[in-house]
């Protein structure tokens, strides 16, 4: 099954099936995306681990919703997804605004995380003006208008060369999601403040930054990492806002080695 209901939403999502005994780890994403950003990452990690990747409201092939969101709705939605296939005590992952839905779960349903992998996310992301700039030329003018600044803050420039299949690839995974879905997810970032959240964080957890992320800067995500009690903070170099994509290898292992620090726990499984 790649498609379930929760909350009235449809949403697409995957399950991999892995080996008994080992974590779920669950991929949360950015705006503007859908789960294939951690393709390269799901690739190294499937057969070890079972694994759960899904496009959040308002992306990828899920359904819209009422708009605009906040980020509890999206928190609330991978809650009941993960309630759906009966996953508890998962290592969530999460990038962007998906470590925001990653941070909020952790709070509202502990229940469900046994460890969190915050990746280029904060606190809090931007500016009340910022967003609503965006909103604003996103409902009047479309996502493409936005593009091409979006790309700098995501990628280096070694990976914006234009023979770079990848590169136009993302460009066209940004494009082609719903400009009413990213105006929504837009509004959420915006209303979000997660300071007193992070705080309240109780699972182990590993905060990691691209070198050149121009979203979400070593700095940010070095403050929030701050505010997590006990949180372990890491840069990768060579990579921007999605190290998931830019840097496959070095964020697997990072995941990997982070897991193997964590305590056992018997019921951390399907
Ligand atoms: O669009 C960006 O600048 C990057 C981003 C901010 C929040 C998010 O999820 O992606």
């Amino acid at each position: 099954m790649q498609f379930a209901t929760v909350n009235n939403v449809i949403l697409h999502h995957q399950l991999i099936g892995g080996p008994a005994g080992r974590p779920v780890i669950v991929f949360a994403n950015a705006l503007g995306t859908d789960f294939r950003i951690w393709r390269d990452v799901v690739v190294r990690l499937a057969g070890d681990f079972p694994i759960v990747t899904y496009d959040k409201r308002g992306h990828g092939l899920s359904d819209l919703g009422q708009v605009p969101y906040s980020i509890d709705d999206h928190v609330l939605d991978l809650a009941a997804l993960l309630d759906r296939l009966d996953v508890k005590g998962a290592v969530i992952c999460g990038l962007s605004v998906g470590g925001m839905i990653a941070q909020g779960l952790a709070t509202k349903r502990p229940d469900l995380v046994k460890a969190l992998v915050l990746c280029d996310t904060a606190h809090r992301i931007g500016t009340a003006e910022m967003w609503d700039a965006r909103i604003e030329s996103v409902e009047t003018k479309g996502i493409e208008s936005l593009a091409d600044a979006v790309l700098e803050r995501w990628f280096t420039p070694a990976f914006r060369r234009p023979e770079n299949a990848a590169y136009h690839g993302y460009r066209n995974m940004l494009t082609r999601q719903s400009a009413v879905g990213y105006a929504a997810t837009c509004a959420a970032l915006r209303d979000a403040d997660l300071t007193e959240t992070a705080k309240r964080i109780s699972v182990p957890t590993l905060c990691v930054v691209g070198d050149q992320d121009g979203s979400t800067p070593p700095d940010v995500v070095l403050s929030m990492a701050r505010l997590i009690p006990g949180a372990r903070y890491e840069v990768i170099k060579d990579a921007g806002h999605i190290p998931s994509i830019e840097q496959p290898e070095i964020m697997t292992e990072m995941v990997r080695a982070f897991i193997a620090t964590l305590p056992e726990v018997g019921d951390s499984h399907r």
